[in-house]
């Protein structure tokens, strides 16, 4: 018979904080019942008023640190307590990185059972700060008022946007620029509860190394009121910013972005740079949020592909073209698969722009086009996965272990789901070989992972 849970919500307890939860929260057992609470760490002595009481766990709030870890830090950040957007400002860089390399090791002994795998200490950032090249900044009412910010952690409230320590300042003045702007123009913000109202996202893309910016209104609408007006304020107070876009979106939907585009200025996308190579990128187009160490991430898939320019690569969630063009420039050939279309229009640019013809852009869902290409009798060497965070459709694992590649690289940003796949890549006739976390996201609980796995010898 399940035990009742020894807690109530409201209650007050003590807790030693043993483990490191998935969104970064520290997790403590109270007579065997597991307590997470977001902002203690591991190490620590805490006293905690129970939030919401589960049947196999409980969330609380931290209310003292009875005796703290020698890695806590005072945030940086002021409103890092209510703001959903960081999670581990708390806590020292370095130990961020020790954490999260354990969450990885943690997810594979966990879910996949391995134990015995190599996970590289993290390759985290020389500057951990101010790295973030997009911004997506949900427009609301508060008692009347036109209010923008980012999203408290768990809930659809907005925290004032103030200055956001993990964005370049350029963005920080960029948004307040715009915030004064909409402001001034009266425009009518979004209501998400009642599903009226117009403007209710802002997003402001950077190219970092073009220095190019992209502003996108998404609104539950077709227009901006006096449209022209606004434009002409903007591009004359910010004249850095070379694409205006205005996204239409009347879904009652989380989704940020709606299909439709219009251009209310300059150009369709904005460019940027990643080793030598340039690429133009759309709105709905994916395009990592951390250049610099987006260099680190595909130069390690390229080392764990190990071309030599014969080899023929299948790039699967291949987004604006990056990997693939990246890993083209050593290989025969790269057959790239993405579902979003103008990502995959992005691509073939990008093709274009960099010269690189060894390569094929497909649209539409990976775990479909890998059959077809299984079919058609593609033989890849080496297939690189990308997938969002849910991780891949079994569908695709099938096909790719029917395609018998030497390597298989995972690159992952959630560790739950990589584990369960690389769980079934290894029934499936795959060893995983080496695991390499780096940090994309350094002051959050989110890893990005690239793992090699070879295809295990002597199997049929
Ligand atoms: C994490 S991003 C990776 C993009 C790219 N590799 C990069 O580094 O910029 C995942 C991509 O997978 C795409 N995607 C999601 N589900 C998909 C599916 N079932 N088939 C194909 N692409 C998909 C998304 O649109 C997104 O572009």
């Amino acid at each position: 018979m399940k035990q009742k849970p020894p807690v109530k919500a409201e209650e007050e307890i003590k807790l030693a904080i043993t483990g490191f939860g998935n969104h970064g929260t520290g997790v403590g057992k109270y007579k065997d019942f597991a307590v997470f609470v977001p902002q203690a760490i591991p190490g620590e002595q805490v006293s905690v008023k129970i939030n919401q009481v589960k049947k196999t766990y409980a969330t609380g709030q931290l209310i003292q640190v009875l005796k703290p870890s020698p890695t806590r830090v005072k945030p940086a950040c002021s409103i890092f307590a209510k703001c959903g957007g960081c999670q581990l400002q708390h806590i020292d860089y370095s130990a961020q990185l020790n954490l999260k390399r354990q969450s990885v090791i943690d997810a594979f002994e966990r879910i996949a059972g391995i134990s015995d795998v190599i996970v590289q200490p993290v390759k985290g950032m020389q500057e951990p700060w101010a790295y973030r090249n997009k911004v997506q900044v949900p427009i609301s009412v508060d008692r009347g008022k036109l209010i923008a910010g980012f999203y408290e952690a768990g809930s659809h409230r907005i925290v004032p946007l103030e200055h956001c320590l993990i964005q370049p300042e350029e963005s920080n003045v960029i948004f307040h620029t715009i915030q004064k702007l909409i402001k001034e123009a009266n425009i009518p913000p979004y209501n998400e509860q009642k599903h009226a109202g117009l403007l209710r996202h802002v997003m402001i893309r950077r190219g970092t190394y073009s220095g190019e910016w992209m502003v996108v209104f998404v609104v539950n609408g077709k227009h901006l009121p006096n449209e022209d007006k606004l434009i002409s304020h903007l591009t004359n107070d910010l004249p850095q910013v070379t694409s205006i876009i205005l996204n239409e979106n009347r879904k009652r939907t989380n989704v940020i972005l709606g299909a439709d585009n219009r251009v209310l200025y300059g150009e369709e996308t904005i460019h940027d740079q990643i080793d030598d190579l340039t690429f133009s990128i759309s709105p709905h187009s994916f395009f990592q949020v951390n250049p610099v160490q987006t260099e680190i991430l595909y130069k390690q898939t390229r080392e764990y592909a190990g071309l030599t320019g014969s080899e023929v690569v299948i790039d699967a969630y291949c987004g604006a073209g990056t990997i693939s063009l990246y890993l083209a420039r050593y290989a025969r050939k790269v057959y790239g698969v993405e579902m979003v279309p103008a990502a995959i229009a992005d691509a073939k640019r990008n093709a274009m722009l960099n010269h690189i013809d060894q390569v094929e852009f497909v649209c539409g869902k990976a775990e479909k086009v890998m059959g077809k290409w299984f079919d058609k009798g593609v033989e890849p060497d080496i297939i690189v996965v990308d997938p969002p965070r849910k991780g891949c459709d079994p569908a695709l694992l099938h096909a790719a272990s029917k395609m018998k590649p030497k390597r298989f690289i995972y690159v992952s940003c959630n560790p739950a789901t990589l584990a369960r796949d690389v769980a079934l890549l290894t029934k499936l006739g795959f060893t995983l070989q080496e695991v390499q976390p780096i940090d994309m996201f350094p002051h959050t609980s989110h890893i990005e992972t690239v793992c090699l796995m070879s295809r295990t010898e002597n199997m049929k």
